[in-house]
């Protein structure tokens, strides 16, 4: 076999690799990696980290540490530089998720004055009504009760959806009418949660869209209303950078405390995690691993280096 046609089969097993979803560090299959090739090394890296959904910021960010951390090294075999490599990434990406730590809810929960009210919101479909329902789930199983107000009176369907999973849970709900004000079913809740003594108040909201200026306003007058302790914004990490974008948008113009990113169980690295904790300083609390009431994990930075160097 000659020379160009031995690095075109090596060519073709790198892109079958990237195809089917190869690791970082397969690079090191194909080649010795010396100094001078660290360039095309980084422009395979620079093409996982944008594959896994690291915002093209981030990605920059992590690779300028890489190349500080690299360049003028004397590196002499393979194996070094693989582990200069993987301390140096370990390291970026350790301190860009443990810069703002998720608070503990449920301490936070138990230390305040009762009913501690969370408010969920995010764009329609990304899982926001069985987030609230692991949630409450979740509350139960650490022997905290709660009430649900299924405030999303707009989507057909959705104070239903939400009452067979309070039935389920053996949960109270609070429903308002189709099209009515969804601002006053939480306040309803709020006031049957002080009545009887129930320790949280979770909020469901209709899904928006930043085109959806009116429903916007209006999640914006339920937050007035209702002052809730804890904003929740549930993004689907199936959406990629695209909630990276949302979640500019609802910081903009409703602001919010904590991430919850759901479908993390389809195959995705999550990479979004880090553009937002790096572009927008906010941590992400829990994910949601499933459809069962129990799919709620709280997040672990160590799991997630794992997971996106899998
Ligand atoms: N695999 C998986 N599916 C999920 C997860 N969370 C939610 N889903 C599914 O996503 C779909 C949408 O979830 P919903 O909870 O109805 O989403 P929503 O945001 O309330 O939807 P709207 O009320 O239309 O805005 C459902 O089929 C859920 O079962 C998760 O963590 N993993």
């Amino acid at each position: 076999m000659n020379q160009s046609t031995t690095s075109e089969v090596k060519e073709e097993s790198k892109e079958e690799e990237k195809k089917s979803g190869g690791s970082i560090f397969d690079v090191f299959r194909y080649k010795e990696i010396k100094e001078k090739d660290i360039e095309d090394f980084i422009e395979e890296l620079r093409y996982q980290l944008l594959e896994s959904d690291v915002s093209f910021e981030v990605t920059e960010k992590i690779l300028e540490d890489l190349k500080e951390n690299i360049i003028g090294k004397k590196v002499r075999r393979s194996e070094d530089l693989e582990r200069i490599v993987k301390d140096s990434l370990k390291k970026s990406i350790t301190e860009i998720i443990t810069k703002n730590k998720p608070m503990n809810v449920l301490e936070e929960i138990k230390k305040s004055t009762k009913p501690y009210i969370i408010i969920f919101f995010g764009i329609n479909g990304v899982g926001k009504t069985t987030t609230i329902a692991k949630f409450a789930y979740m509350l139960k199983k650490n022997g905290l009760s709660c009430i649900i107000s299924a405030s999303d009176t707009f989507r057909a369907a959705a104070q239903e959806q939400l009452e067979i999973h309070a039935r389920n849970l053996e949960i109270p709900l609070i429903k308002g009418k189709y099209g009515g004000d969804p601002a006053s079913v939480a306040y309803d809740a709020i006031r049957a949660a002080k009545s009887r003594g129930i320790d949280v108040v979770l909020i469901d909201t209709a899904g928006r869209m930043h085109t959806d200026t009116d429903l916007v306003n209006e999640l914006k007058r339920v937050v007035n209303i209702t002052r809730p302790n804890l904003k929740i914004l549930v993004l689907d990490s199936l959406g990629g950078n695209d909630a990276l974008e949302q979640a500019k948008y609802f910081e903009n113009n409703v602001g919010f405390d904590l991430v919850i990113l759901t479908k993390v169980d389809a195959d995705v690295k999550g990479g979004v995690i880090l553009s937002l904790a790096y572009e927008l300083n906010k941590p992400v609390g829990y994910l949601g691993v499933g459809q069962t009431y129990d799919d709620l994990i709280p997040f672990n930075a160590e799991w997630f280096i794992q997971r996106l160097f899998s």
